[in-house]
């Protein structure tokens, strides 16, 4: 230990606001209390499936990061098993598409997910430190894990029909998994230099905002 601490909770307490707005966000809380419109649902699902999509090459250039710059094969297996449950998860939403009559196939990108996108190929450049692509990795799983889990606590009014797309992020299996994405970004960050992690939470606020502009176009806002 260089006396850095925990480093990401220094940061929750800064940007604390701006967490809020992207884990308790309108499109969240109207699921939670029943009065989500099923349209703005709909879109959410089309448009988060291309993101998926374009999340898989951003986690296996985190993969490739792993091997080149962390002796920890601890880090490379959880990666690895991010990446699998998203082979899962592609299907899922196959087969949630279906159910809804989305037809995915000819789905148009909205403009905030392009420009999300867009981030997310910048951070597969290789030259771009593990430490900022892990940071990002871990903001980007948190963020649906505390949105989706608040969904399904004690008083919510989840409609029965979006419970299993809750449970998706919500459960607790996936709240573990970004506990241990969370203690390996601190490990990287307490061993970053100034310059690298002062980058670093300038990518979690750009996260943080892509998010929110997401869960806006969701909702037909933008
Ligand atoms: C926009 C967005 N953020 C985070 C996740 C979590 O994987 C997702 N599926 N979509």
């Amino acid at each position: 230990m260089d006396g850095k601490g925990d480093i990401i909770a220094t940061w929750m307490k800064k940007h604390r606001l701006i967490y809020t707005g992207a884990t308790r966000h309108p499109f969240i809380l109207n699921i939670r209390d029943g009065s989500i419109d099923i349209s703005s649902f709909k879109r959410w699902l089309a448009q988060d499936y291309i993101f998926v999509r374009a999340f898989v090459p951003f986690v296996a250039s985190i993969l490739v990061k792993a091997w080149k710059e962390t002796d920890d094969s601890s880090d490379i297996d959880l990666i690895l098993g991010g990446m699998a449950a998203l082979n899962d998860e592609i299907e899922w939403f196959k087969k949630e598409a279906s159910k809804w009559g989305v037809a995915l196939n000819s789905v148009v990108p909205h403009k905030a997910n392009v420009d999300y996108c867009r981030f997310l190929e910048s951070l597969m450049n290789p030259d771009v430190e593990y430490t900022l692509a892990i940071t990002a990795f871990w903001a980007i799983e948190t963020v649906y894990q505390e949105s989706f889990a608040h969904c399904l606590e004690d008083g919510s009014r989840t409609p029965e029909e979006l419970k299993e797309t809750c449970q998706r992020w919500g459960n607790e299996g996936f709240g573990q998994y970004c506990c241990s994405l969370k203690n390996i970004t601190n490990r990287c960050l307490e061993k970053a230099s100034d310059d690298v992690l002062s980058k670093a939470e300038v990518i979690l606020i750009r996260i943080l905002e892509h998010e929110v502009e997401f869960w806006n176009m969701s909702r037909g806002a933008i």
